[in-house]
């Protein structure tokens, strides 16, 4: 949340590019090639100073050029014996093989503006700049909730009529990816609890994913439950395969809510494809859309956005997707077997090999 200025010039001197040796440029146009090596002037030592212009100093990669010396010439193109060093160039070029200092960047220019998102790229300038400590946007305080009677915990031993709440660890996970992280709440399918415990993880949170409880079972109570809070529903159902019963609203606190239906599939694909944008957005990070070629016929008849289970595979220099369709948005064995799904539209049925279309990858 601050922009960032260079401290120094970059680079801070003019720095050898390679090693070899320095000299002066006039003794080699006066037809000077043969040198007396007077000294070496290795990285991270002061300046040296180049006493007699008829002599070269031996200079380091990353090494401060000496004073007196224009041209750095690599050791691949000199002959040394003892003390003397040949230079076995037809030509040389004033400056050659010499990183100019300021060339890169001038002292107190911007060197990224406060919105940027600090990538590896911008960690290693804010190193170069000495930004040990900057400020940064508050990181969002996200909640994952899951709700349904028959969910029990990992390590706990399912009744036959249970299953393990995989889909909150699945998108704890996907939110350590990006680097966030998470409270994880589990709550029954019991309307009064619902509230109570939803009341608290709002107040507390920026972002709340809920999983499960927003179809047309009798125990679906998240809709009602979020706009009892105060949070306003944007918009329950998406015309869009899978993902259909999914719900977003905003709390007059700011707080989104993401109800994403409990088909871990489900679940999953619109994590990718809604939650990851969202947040993408409020870091003001331009997330740049994934395409991929369908690399096999597809046809999918209903008029509903379709996100096809793929493979992606390179061939011929380009992202292709193979389906891997699955048994529907259950199927949570089948997230193994793929790797991401393409958006196919909703306005037509049959989807032609070769078509590009958006991509949401989880691995
Ligand atoms: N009459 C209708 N029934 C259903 C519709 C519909 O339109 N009409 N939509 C179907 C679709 S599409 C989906 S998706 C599901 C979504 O239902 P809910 O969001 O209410 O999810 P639940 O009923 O709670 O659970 C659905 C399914 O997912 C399993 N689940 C839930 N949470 C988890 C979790 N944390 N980890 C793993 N698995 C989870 C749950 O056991 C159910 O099997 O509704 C269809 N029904
Ligand atoms: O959202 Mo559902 O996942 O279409 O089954
Ligand atoms: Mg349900």
């Amino acid at each position: 949340m601050e922009d960032v200025y260079a401290d120094r010039d970059f680079p801070p001197f003019n720095r050898v590019m390679m090693d070899g040796i320095a000299i002066d440029s006039h003794e080699w146009e006066k037809g000077r090639r043969e040198y007396t090596i007077e000294g070496i002037q290795t990285a991270g030592s002061p300046q040296a100073v180049l006493s007699d212009s008829k002599n070269c100093l031996e200079v380091m990669t990353g090494a401060m050029l000496p004073q007196g010396t224009d041209v750095v010439i690599r050791y691949e193109d000199v002959t040394v014996e003892g003390k003397k060093a040949l230079i076995d160039l037809e030509e040389i070029k004033v400056l050659q093989n010499i990183h100019l200092k300021g060339t890169d960047r001038k002292a107190g220019d911007v060197l990224m503006s406060k919105s940027q998102v600090l990538s590896p790229a911008e960690i290693a300038v804010l190193a170069t700049v000495g930004k040990s400590k900057v400020k940064v946007a508050k990181h969002l305080r996200i909640a994952i909730v899951s709700t349904g009677d028959e969910l029990v915990d990992i390590e706990d031993t399912p009744n036959p009529y249970q299953i393990r709440k995989s889909n909150v660890y699945a998108l704890g996970a996907a939110l350590a990816d990006l680097r966030h992280k998470t409270n994880i709440f589990h709550i029954k399918d019991e309307k009064q609890v619902l509230t109570s415990e939803l009341k608290v993880i709002l107040a507390e949170h920026d972002v709340v994913i809920l999983s499960g409880g927003v179809s047309k079972g009798k125990k679906d109570y998240v809709p009602e439950v979020l706009s009892s809070l105060g949070v306003e529903k944007y918009f329950h159902g998406v015309k869009q395969r899978p993902g259909k019963p999914f719900w977003f609203g905003k709390h007059n606190s700011g707080t989104a809510v993401f109800a994403l239906p409990g088909n871990p599939v489900s679940t999953f694909m619109c994590f990718y494809k809604y939650v990851v944008a969202y947040l993408n957005a409020s870091y003001g990070k331009k997330g740049k859309q994934a395409k991929a070629k369908l690399a096999a016929p597809f046809s999918f008849a209903p008029e509903l956005s379709y996100f096809l289970q793929v493979k992606v595979v390179y061939a011929g220099g380009e992202l292709q997707a193979e389906p891997v369709v699955g048994r529907g948005s259950g199927d949570l064995a089948n997230l193994l077997e793929a790797d991401a799904f393409l958006e196919l539209p909703p306005d037509r049925a049959q989807f032609e090999a070769g078509e590009v279309f958006p991509l949401y990858t989880y691995r």
